[in-house]
């Protein structure tokens, strides 16, 4: 009875959900990221709109994306899981919408579409240094494409940011430590959401003893020492930024064009370069890796993309540039499905209401309640994508097929959508390009159920086999 009482006494849930919030820490951190699955199951038993904690509330349905995500919402990032992530003084971390319009202020030049194209020459040369990686395996054993593309997406980034790379694409087996600690990195955002104390222990424990009880923490602690010698440096002589070899985040940052802004402190400078790694390489990479497993598993699919690229590049060793390759309507409904199904961000993104209380999709919610709504809730949804976990590109193609932008959300929506969109796509268009016009993939020993069953830590996690092919060069 108790627990039945409340102001969001009126909408359904587990009773256990009402009144703790361990209910969910549970799947989080014991079912490592399984709240997701456990979320399906409750909006199939409880319907649209289900309480997942004692002040939280999930939403299954478009309606409610759109105005949880809204470009008018005053609605804010939930600090009890953004300060999980340490990275509070940056464009993704700021909970204070002010604090993140004056970022998002300063770093939207740099990564419009405008400056993307101009800098498009810095990821076609990761690009083709990829492609020549991985043919590099030509008469080898297979290739690990799953770090393949990763080391790619990484080394692009920083290159793109801080005009600077880790060389990841050059590490034997694309096993840089910078990404494999990167990569199981991830998985530490439910203990660190609950138990934000080990943050203060571990700022203080010895690094060695760190590295000691877990050994791939070696990986971010040069992570660390890299930017922190990167910023320091231009910190101590800023006249280096005018011998850069383009325009980087450092540029923006410390020499705005903007009369009226504060120059970000030293942390600021780390954080924000520890969210841009993070937020681009991970992201572009695991769309990447489940865009070439879909294409290569269906040779039908294969075979159209490819003789499509063929048709419009016959010059193997011409380039065809970003501008061009975004005009192919199979290439473009190719990586939009890969983008569908590679899930992006899998949490649901939770903010809190307010200042006022709100009503959303009809049903009212009091300010300082946590409301969310999952993308993988859209882009698996059978009454808008039929067939929703089957690879097809063809339903970006149908006449009356999906050509409203309200059903594909992978970057969200609203004011803090996702600062990356056009370098994203520009990376995506190069690297789908350039792999399928210049190299063949076979398949080894990788499966559906590698790429369908992940766990949820913000980021899809695969724990299965990593994708891996035999290649050969197209001429
Ligand atoms: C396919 C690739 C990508 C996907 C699916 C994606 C998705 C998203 C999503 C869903 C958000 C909203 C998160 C939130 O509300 O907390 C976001 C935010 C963000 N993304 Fe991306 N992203 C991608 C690539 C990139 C790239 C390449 C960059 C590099 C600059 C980037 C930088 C950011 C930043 C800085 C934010 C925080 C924006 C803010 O809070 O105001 N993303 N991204």
């Amino acid at each position: 009875e108790v627990l039945n009482r409340g102001p969001l006494k009126d909408i359904p849930g587990p009773r256990l959900a009402r009144c703790t919030r361990w209910y969910r820490a549970y799947f989080d951190v014991l079912c490592d990221g399984g709240f997701l699955k456990h979320l399906q199951g409750l909006h199939a038993r409880y319907g649209p709109v289900v309480q997942i904690g004692p002040k939280e509330v999930h939403f299954s349905d478009v309606a409610a994306f759109h105005s949880i995500y809204s470009s008018r919402s005053t609605f804010t990032k939930d600090p009890a899981l953004y300060n999980a992530f340490k990275q509070d003084l940056s464009s993704f971390g700021f909970v204070d919408p002010h604090k993140a319009k004056q970022r998002r202020d300063l770093l939207g030049p740099l990564f419009s579409r405008r400056a993307t194209l101009d800098l498009e020459c810095t990821i076609q040369e990761k690009v083709d240094k990829l492609v020549s990686r991985i043919l590099s395996y030509e008469n080898g054993g297979p290739c690990n494409l799953f770090m393949a593309f990763r080391s790619a997406t990484l080394d692009i980034i920083t290159s793109y940011c801080f005009a600077q790379s880790f060389d990841a694409l050059d590490h034997p087996n694309f096993h840089h430590p910078i990404l494999s600690a990167i990569l199981s990195g991830v998985t530490a955002i439910w203990t660190f959401k609950y138990f934000p104390s080990l943050y203060f222990i571990a700022d203080r424990m010895p690094g060695w003893l760190i590295h000691r009880i877990l050994p791939v923490s070696k990986g971010y602690t040069d992570l660390f020492a890299f930017l922190s010698r990167h910023i320091d440096s231009i910190i101590a002589d800023p006249s280096q930024l005018d011998t850069a070899d383009h325009q980087t985040i450092y540029h923006h940052l410390l020499h705005p064009n903007l009369a009226k802004h504060d120059v970000p402190s030293r942390k600021s400078l780390l954080d924000e370069s520890l969210t841009l790694l993070g937020a681009g390489s991970e992201t572009v990479g695991n769309v990447v890796t489940t865009g070439v497993f879909h294409v290569t598993r269906d040779e039908r699919i294969s075979r159209t993309l490819r003789a499509e690229l063929d048709q419009e590049w016959p010059d193997v060793h011409a380039r065809m540039n970003y501008q061009a390759l975004e005009k192919l309507p199979y290439l473009t409904a190719v990586i939009k499905e890969s983008v569908r199904l590679a899930h992006g961000v899998v949490t649901p993104i939770p903010r809190v209401v307010g200042p006022s209380d709100a009503f959303i999709a009809g049903v009212h919610i009091p300010a300082g309640t946590v409301v969310s709504s999952g993308i993988t809730f859209i882009h698996e949804n059978p009454d808008i994508f039929e067939d929703p976990q089957k690879f097809w590109p063809e339903r970006w193609l149908k006449k009356d097929g999906i050509s409203n932008d309200n059903f594909f959300v992978p970057f969200s929506k609203g004011p803090r959508m996702c600062l990356g969109v056009n370098l994203a796509w520009c990376e995506l268009y190069l690297l789908f390009g350039n792999t399928f016009r210049k190299v063949d993939f076979r398949i080894h020993e990788t499966g559906l159920e590698d790429f369908s069953d992940f766990q949820e830590h913000w980021l899809p996690v695969f724990r299965r086999r990593q994708f891996q092919a035999f290649v050969k060069g197209r001429g």
